[in-house]
């Protein structure tokens, strides 16, 4: 049916009510409510409560190993609700904010019988939300049903594989720079409703050579505010600065701030690393891997503007591996170390060790 939305679009919608917090139903016949922790409000907790069944807060592995509950489905635990929790008991376990304040929530009684899938696809969901990797999850006899009745979004399970969405090109204009004055702005738009991302063109590289590429990933607070925290700002304006001196170069902008966790979740990252822990921790400890970007869509852009063959400004070997992967031969490998400072340097220092960085 033409006016029907499809299950990516469904998709999209689905994600727009967890960050509402109204809650989303998986499955057809057999399976659940799902609401993300971070959004849920007292009377939705109520009535999830007053249907009765088994309720469980969905965490990640990482975060189950802050919270010393155990996680026998290794990526995934699945945090029995006590009776008397309510919305701040269930924030207070997805949210490490408090974790010193507050470091017992527990103990913590997980489920060790049954199957993860449901709420390890409800994480999926609440993380490609940009929200805490947390969520509650009610199992249902009749989903659709129950869709139905309270007009809430229903995927279907098992959700199809993340894939990478293709990107339109939707303007661009020239856009002269102090770094490089031909220069072109072009924005990429996703068919899935996911973010946009961009593309700066300097001068006009011929589509069928390797030009100096540099995969950006969004830092608002080191591109924009000159953060110390990082390398980012100086990375960004001396990629610009190659481009220009050289006379051409792709640099792509990719909007996955955070290592694609959202400002958000970098700012809980940033406060636990005034805790003391570094850069990995505070990820994990949110419930997060290291790195939670997608390069693929740098891949999928490039081709897009007609590029196959790059020289990539870089100092993560993962960035050149997920670009041959997706089909973009890196010719070469050209290091961008500049901005590193006494603020930045335990951060600097903390990539190379865990991250593999190249120093
Ligand atoms: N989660 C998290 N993200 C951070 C932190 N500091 C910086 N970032 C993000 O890390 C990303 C840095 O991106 P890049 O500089 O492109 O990536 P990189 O992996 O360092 O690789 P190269 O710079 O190419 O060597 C940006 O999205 C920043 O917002 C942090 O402490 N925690
Ligand atoms: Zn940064």
């Amino acid at each position: 049916m033409p006016f029907r939305p499809d299950p990516v679009e469904r998709r999209a919608r689905a994600l727009a009510d967890l960050r509402l917090g109204v809650p989303v139903v998986l499955g057809d016949g057999p399976g659940a409510l799902v609401l993300a922790a971070e959004a849920v409000r007292p009377e939705r907790l109520a009535a999830l409560r007053a249907m009765g069944g088994a309720p469980v807060l969905a965490v990640t592995g990482r975060r189950a190993v802050t919270l010393r509950a155990r996680a026998y489905d290794e990526d995934i635990a699945r945090v029995v609700l006590p009776q008397d929790a309510d919305a701040a008991w269930v924030r207070a376990v997805a949210d490490p904010a408090g974790d010193l304040d507050t470091p017992m929530k527990g103990p913590l009684k997980t489920l060790r019988e049954g199957s993860a899938d449901t709420h390890r696809a409800a994480i999926a969901l609440v993380k490609a939300a940009r929200l805490l990797p947390a969520a509650l999850v009610l199992p249902l006899d009749d989903a659709a049903g129950f869709a139905r009745t309270h007009e809430l979004t229903r995927l279907d399970l098992p959700l199809p594989p993340a894939i990478t969405p293709a990107y339109a090109p939707v303007a661009a204009a020239r856009l002269p720079m102090e770094a490089a004055e031909k220069g072109r702005l072009h924005v990429f738009r996703p068919g899935d409703g996911g973010e946009e991302h961009y593309a700066v063109e300097v001068g006009r590289p011929a589509r069928d050579g390797a030009p100096l590429v540099r995969l950006h990933s969004a830092c608002f607070t080191g591109d924009v505010l000159g953060s110390l925290k990082c390398d980012c700002g100086p990375q960004l304006h001396a990629a610009l600065d190659q481009m220009g001196a050289a006379g051409e170069g792709v640099l792509l902008y990719l909007n996955q701030e955070g290592r694609g966790i959202g400002l958000a979740n970098k700012m809980r990252a940033y406060s636990l690393q005034d805790q003391g822990f570094d850069t990995v921790e505070a990820n994990h400890r949110l419930g997060f891997e290291d790195d939670e970007r997608d390069f693929r869509i740098g891949a999928e852009i490039l081709k897009r503007l007609g590029f196959s063959r790059i020289r990539l400004l870089t100092n993560n070997p993962n960035k050149i591996a997920r670009m041959e992967e997706a089909g973009i031969a890196v010719e070469a490998r050209v290091p961008l170390k500049v901005g590193e400072g006494l603020h930045n340097h335990h951060y600097l220092a903390t990539k190379a060790a865990k991250s593999g960085h190249l120093l």
